[in-house]
């Protein structure tokens, strides 16, 4: 059991268009099974703790409802996230597109030059539909400095590697204590 001390909660955010397979990403990596049907979803969240570099992390991850264009994003969405998962399809060249559009509104909400983020290549497992090439991902995802993965929720490829990413990615983000002259770690006043 992790003590206190080494239980980090983190709140991620699964956004993209409709229909890319968020809920399936999620529901794989938390409930260990694939949905075949689509329900789309209003909004749920879903927990898992997970021990990734020495570090018991609590996540909490937000499951959206799929955006376009014209959707506005939500308070909801931005406060309090630690780190996203922008998701498309390899299968959808507009749900790439889409990415873009979702990373911009993102940080002009927030006000930041740059958010923890891994955007996701949905649906790897078609490969005979597929419009969008991984060098396409890889560059948009350098870009704008992301991380960047192919998945396949219905095989089960690269899902639990998704949100270890964005672990991550927020570490990446989170600025370290500077240690001590005597090695030992300071401490924030927040
Ligand atoms: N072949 C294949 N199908 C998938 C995969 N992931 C999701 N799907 C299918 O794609 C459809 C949509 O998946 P959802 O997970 O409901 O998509 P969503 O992005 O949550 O949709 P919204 O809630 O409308 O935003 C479902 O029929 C899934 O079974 C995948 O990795 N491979």
């Amino acid at each position: 059991m992790a003590g206190r001390d080494n239980l980090k909660k983190r709140k991620i955010a699964v956004l993209g268009s409709r229909s890319v397979g968020k809920s399936s990403l999620v529901v794989q990596f938390t409930e260990n099974h694939f949905v075949e049907s689509y329900y789309p979803t209003i909004e749920s969240a879903f927990r898992k703790t997970v021990g990734y570099n020495g570090t018991q992390y609590e996540c909490e991850i937000i499951d959206t409802a799929g955006q376009d264009e014209y959707s506005l994003l939500s308070a909801k969405h931005a406060i309090g996230i630690h780190g996203y998962v922008l998701v498309y399809s390899v299968t959808s060249r507009k749900s790439f597109d889409m990415i873009q559009i979702v990373y911009d509104k993102i940080i002009d909400f927030c006000g930041v030059m740059d958010i923890p983020c891994v955007i996701v290549g949905s649906k790897m497992d078609l490969q005979q539909s597929r419009q969008v090439e991984a060098s396409e991902g890889e560059q948009l995802a350098v870009a704008n400095k992301a991380a960047w993965v192919e998945t396949s929720a219905k095989n089960n490829l690269n899902v639990g590697n998704v949100f270890e990413m964005c672990l991550a990615e927020i570490e990446k983000h989170t600025p370290q204590p500077e240690p001590n002259p005597d090695g030992r770690k300071g401490c924030f006043i927040m």
